[in-house]
């Protein structure tokens, strides 16, 4: 019997494009439409072009994107933007490739194991707790600035044991400002070199050289210090891999520490904006939430026992990356002739593939628009086809951070929801997610914090 891709055309379909700038301007207009229509039009996969040659196709289908995240992804290299932090990052996690990032996998991964960041829970709970001393009942915030601020307090303490304040600005502000920077380069079309001294190359690269000299210096520090730390830069200092015995390099450590930073802080503060947002929409959730706080700590403060009871503020969590996936696509680049299902896909061909889109997609989700934590009861995962809903990934490139987000996100929703109603005002704007490097609230989110009693 043949098999239900041994059927089908092996032509893939999609929009014919303009025949120079192809189908670049439809798709920088409004990526998330311009996939979603790819989606209800094409179906499982469709193709069209970015400028007159680089041939991209939108891979659409559970089992078509296992073949390329998980069993062909030896044929997959990065997309070009990934590649383009490297300024920045180096050869970190994010940007290695095969043997190098293997290595460096296998030497990290402990780190980030479920029982292993569970000592991590307290200072998640503290840096929100401390955090949101500051603010006070009818104060009208920037919510999304404000959650940026306690993801990036949250890694600073997790991964250099340093509190918000003065001491965490040294790391702060010359990485805000290589974000802004390495992410304008990696959105860019056309890329200048580092060495052409343009006004934004000279302050990438004053910017890296800062925050270099700060992180070397904690390295150098640490590699003084006879004492063993349990964060993450010390868990990373002590990592050896087991074949050769070999712990990182400074240099290592330093394309490590950067990137942790720089993937781990700006997904979980947009994914909880959208959260207070979907909460603000939808003031049931909100107060069941609530109540289900009160009667787990009784009034007491948040604690890290509490996590594996937070199922609801889990599942809150969970639907609202279904809905808003901060990793909204994944790239990649054929790097050598490939079949996916019954499609030939040529070397250089870009491959994209859409969380937002395929977590939307009717055929795996009733009332597929709708905010409903609910429907993640009962190990609703488990029912689904592995790639229907993907938010950090799959495969050996699967996101290291996965559980750490899920604990971080849960414990700063539970600690602020403890205190605080955010609520929406109705003269707000209308709230749209903005595409950027991780999907965002277009213009940001005012929100008045309520005082809970
Ligand atoms: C809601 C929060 C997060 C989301 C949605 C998210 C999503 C993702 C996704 C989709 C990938 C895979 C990208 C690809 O295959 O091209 C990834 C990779 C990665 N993430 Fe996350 N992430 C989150 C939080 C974090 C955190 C908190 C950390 C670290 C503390 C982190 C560190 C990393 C690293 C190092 C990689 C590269 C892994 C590799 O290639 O081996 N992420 N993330």
């Amino acid at each position: 019997m043949k098999t239900r891709y041994e059927v089908k055309q092996q032509i893939v379909p999609g929009p014919k494009g303009h025949w120079l700038q192809g189908n670049l301007p439809e798709f920088k207009n409004d990526p998330l439409q311009f996939l979603m229509n790819q989606s209800n039009q094409y179906g499982e996969i469709s193709r069209f072009r970015f400028g007159p040659f680089q041939q991209v196709y939108f891979v659409n289908d559970p089992v078509l994107i296992k073949e390329v995240l998980v069993t062909k992804q030896k044929s997959f290299i990065k997309s070009r933007d990934i590649q383009m932090l490297k300024t920045v990052v180096g050869e970190g996690l994010l940007t290695s490739e095969k043997e190098v990032h293997m290595k460096q996998r296998r030497l990290i991964q402990p780190a980030f194991k479920k029982t292993h960041i569970a000592q991590y829970a307290q200072d998640m709970i503290n840096t929100t707790s401390s955090y949101i001393e500051g603010w006070s009942n009818g104060e009208k915030k920037s919510i999304t600035n404000e959650m940026m601020n306690i993801a990036l307090g949250i890694i600073t303490k997790t991964m250099f044991s340093m509190d918000i304040g003065e001491e965490s600005k040294r790391i702060e502000a010359p990485m805000e400002a290589v974000m802004k920077l390495g992410v304008k380069r990696m959105r860019s079309l056309i890329t200048i070199p580092l060495w052409i001294p343009t006004k934004n190359n000279r302050k990438l690269k004053r910017a890296v050289k800062e925050l270099d000299d700060v992180l070397f210096s904690i390295i150098k520090e640490r590699r003084m210090e006879p004492s063993e730390h349990t964060d993450l830069l010390g868990i990373l200092m002590q990592a050896k891999d087991e074949e050769n015995g070999l712990g990182m390099t400074d240099k290592q450590l330093r394309d490590e520490l950067m990137t942790i930073f720089l993937a781990g802080h700006e997904t979980t503060a947009n994914l909880l904006s959208w959260t207070f947002y979907l909460l603000s929409q939808h003031p049931e959730v909100d107060e069941k939430l609530y109540t289900i706080i009160e009667e787990l700590t009784q009034g007491k403060p948040i604690t890290p026992e509490l996590y594996p009871q937070l199922t609801y503020a889990q599942h809150i969590i969970s639907e609202s990356m279904r809905l808003y996936p901060p990793a909204y696509v994944i790239g990649r680049q054929v790097e050598e002739d490939i079949e996916i299902g019954p499609y030939q896909m040529r070397k250089g061909d870009m491959v994209l593939i859409s969380q937002y889109v395929m977590h939307r997609n009717p055929t795996y989700y009733d009332n597929a628009e709708a905010f409903i934590p609910e429907r993640f009861e009962h190990n609703f995962i488990k029912t689904l086809p592995t790639y229907a809903y993907f938010p950090f990934g799959g495969g050996p490139r699967v996101c290291i951070g996965n559980h750490f987000a899920m604990m971080e996100a849960t414990l700063a929703l539970a600690t602020i929801v403890q205190k605080y109603r955010l609520t929406l005002s109705a003269d707000h704007h209308t709230v749209k997610p903005q595409p950027l490097v991780t999907l965002r609230p277009k213009r940001g989110l005012y929100m008045t914090l309520n005082n809970r009693k």
